[in-house]
């Protein structure tokens, strides 16, 4: 079904379209609970059945008062007592039934938009239409579907309560039902269409809710409430907050305003058509055609036939409406996913990365056409300890992003031990890299989870944690299970540089072959990320190592250094051998270099006095 952005015009075809994922949501909905789905099912039939037991009942009850005989009072008695009893334990059971139902609906459907989100590529992450479907799936997920299953299960109740009203009229006057099923399917195409517009406005309100998402988290967020303090941003920010959320109000008044008198129109026809009837078949009592407990019988038929009627003209709306919604979720699951999932059981493994070879790599960003690394070509063996270098937005990052095969690109221009990296199981290759990003994760957890989750395997390993929290010069905690940052109750804030020693034990936890560390030093003082390189270019002896950097005097403790500038390769070499032949590099040091004695200039100025 194709969703129509701003059409509210609504065909058959669509209507025809959205019944026909009716069996697709109930398949879902079946799969959660299969008991518990059948259960709802029986007692909606019986729910349907109630009102006309009950309705039998009370007709019963009043033409035996005519009888005189206690006999047949008390039995009609007894009848119309159990009915009620009947009808308010199947309303019990099936409310019981629902609530439960609906949390495990929740959870499940929840659960599984989650592992769909953990199975997405990096890509669909940095695309703005991809977050959106993903908002829309959230804000909707935990309940429509369930809607769309209690509106079946009312339709279901309904009908079956319509038919059976329907019988008592018929036995009566034929005819009579003409005028009451005529009304209200004129009046359901008007309920589609205002679905149809209902959905529609929250179809579009997906990237502004997603905005006033984000507005609400600058202001709540302990890492980004100091600047809008600092800065004074609150009433800013708030502002942008109010107008998209005044708007949404706006919007949804208008349309219960819409609703309201449709609705009230409907049920003013309606109710004039109902005591068109009524005043029927009081003629008919009055003319001795029927008896008092009969009288009662069809106005209370024809109550169950105008509140059914309405029902199902409401239900049948709203599963209209929902099946919109549902749609949304059918298309999310079926996003592309990571070739990991889906190809790599075929796909070669590899133990230990001995040698990567970048062969002609040039690359773009899917969501931009500009060209991000042009035509590179490197080898690095085991053994070797790389820097990279370059100024921002050179593509250093982008590199290393590639080789972690963190988006697929489709060239062979990436090998590992000789085979391209298209050709080797994703996860398997991911096991043999320890890494630190430059926006490494910093998790509100305990110590020994933010420095095992580099190995889950060893999370329990208190040896192996203690030593790599050793090697990273991790000395300011001793306790594994320290709670980090302030999110949660007893939490130890870290500073910006421990985080970063955090972090770069995590990637030293994993037993790799291959070591990546991009700007491990950008919060570290320079004693410490003298330590930090010195034990990385130790621990890399007999593997590999990369290494991104900012500072040339840091990069040139590598055995080779890489140049990058606005996407190309422009040197590679030791330091001395770029110093001699590199013009960018030279330019570079030299500049870092005058920084430096700058500094320590000042630095010896401050001292002398
Ligand atoms: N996810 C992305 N989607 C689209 N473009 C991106 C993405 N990430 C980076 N870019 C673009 O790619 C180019 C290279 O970025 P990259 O992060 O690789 O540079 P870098 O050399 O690591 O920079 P820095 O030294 O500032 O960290 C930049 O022009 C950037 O705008």
């Amino acid at each position: 079904m194709n969703i129509k952005e701003y059409d509210d015009h609504v065909s058959m075809r669509d209507i025809i379209n959205s019944i026909k994922m009716v069996p697709k949501t109930l398949a879902l909905i079946k799969n959660v609970n299969r008991k518990s789905f059948y259960i709802i099912i029986f007692l909606s039939l019986l729910m349907g059945i109630a009102p006309i037991i009950t309705l039998f009942g009370s007709q019963n009850l009043l033409n035996s008062i005519g009888f005189k005989d206690i006999n047949i009072i008390v039995w009609a008695l007894i009848f119309y007592i159990s009915a009620n009893v009947f009808s308010e334990i199947i309303s019990s059971f099936t409310e019981y039934y629902q609530s439960k139902f609906q949390t495990l609906i929740n959870y499940k459907l929840n659960l599984k938009v989650m592992e769909k989100c953990t199975k997405l590529p990096l890509e669909h992450f940095e695309n703005a239409e991809v977050y959106d479907k993903l908002q829309r799936v959230q804000n909707e997920t935990p309940y429509k579907p369930f809607e769309v299953f209690v509106s079946i299960l009312s339709t279901i109740s309904a009908i079956v309560t319509l038919f059976s009203s329907v019988m008592i009229l018929i036995n009566w006057k034929p005819w009579v039902l003409t005028i009451l099923i005529i009304i209200p399917v004129i009046f359901s195409f008007y309920f589609f269409k205002i679905g149809q517009r209902e959905f529609n406005v929250n179809w579009l309100r997906a990237p502004e809710k997603r905005k006033s998402w984000y507005l609400s988290y600058l202001m709540t967020r302990d890492n980004t409430f100091k600047e809008v303090k600092l800065y004074n941003l609150s009433g800013y920010i708030l502002n942008q907050f109010k107008e998209i959320n005044k708007k949404f109000v706006r919007q949804d008044i208008k349309l219960f305003k819409r609703r309201t008198v449709f609705t009230f129109i409907f049920e003013i026809v309606e109710q004039i058509c109902i005591n068109i009837v009524l005043v029927i078949v009081i003629l008919s009592a009055l003319a001795g055609e029927i008896l008092v407990g009969t009288v009662v019988a069809l106005i209370q038929a024809l109550n169950l036939i105008s509140n059914n009627s309405r029902k199902i003209l409401n239900t049948i709306h709203s599963l209209y409406q929902n099946n919109l919604y549902i749609n949304q979720f059918f298309e999310f699951m079926e996003l592309s996913e990571e070739k990991i999932y889906i190809e790599d059981k075929h796909s070669l493994r590899i133990e230990n990365i001995e040698n990567i070879k970048i062969k002609n790599l040039t690359f773009s960003y899917p969501t931009n056409p500009k060209v991000v690394l042009k035509n590179i070509n490197l080898e690095i063996s085991k053994g070797e300890r790389i820097a990279i270098v370059g100024p921002n937005g050179s593509g250093k990052s982008t590199l290393i992003k590639l080789l972690l095969k963190l988006y697929i690109h489709e060239n062979d221009s990436i090998y590992y031990n000789g085979i391209s990296i298209n050709d080797l199981d994703t996860s398997q290759l991911r096991k043999k890299i320890g890494v630190l990003f430059q926006d490494f994760v910093k998790y509100e957890m305990k110590l020994r989870e933010n420095v095992g989750f580099g190995d889950i395997t060893r999370i329990e390993n208190d040896r192996e944690l203690k030593q790599t929290l050793e090697k990273a010069h991790v000395d300011f905690i001793s306790d594994l299970n320290t709670q980090l940052g302030l999110w949660f109750v007893d939490g130890v804030q870290l500073s910006g540089g421990q985080w970063q020693k955090v972090a770069i034990a995590r990637a030293l936890f994993r037993d790799a072959s291959l070591y990546i560390l991009d700007e491990p030093s950008s919060a570290l003082d320079p004693l410490s990320e003298k330590e930090i390189i010195d034990m990385f270019m130790n621990m890399t002896k007999d593997k590999i190592g990369i290494f991104i950097s900012h500072r040339l005097t840091t990069a040139k403790l590598a055995d080779k250094i890489v140049v990058m500038n606005e996407g190309e390769l422009i040197g590679i070499g030791t330091h001395h051998e770029l110093l001699n032949n590199n013009d960018i590099y030279r330019r570079m040091y030299e500049l870092e270099t005058l920084q430096n004695e700058v500094e320590y200039g000042y630095l010896s100025e401050g001292a002398s006095l």
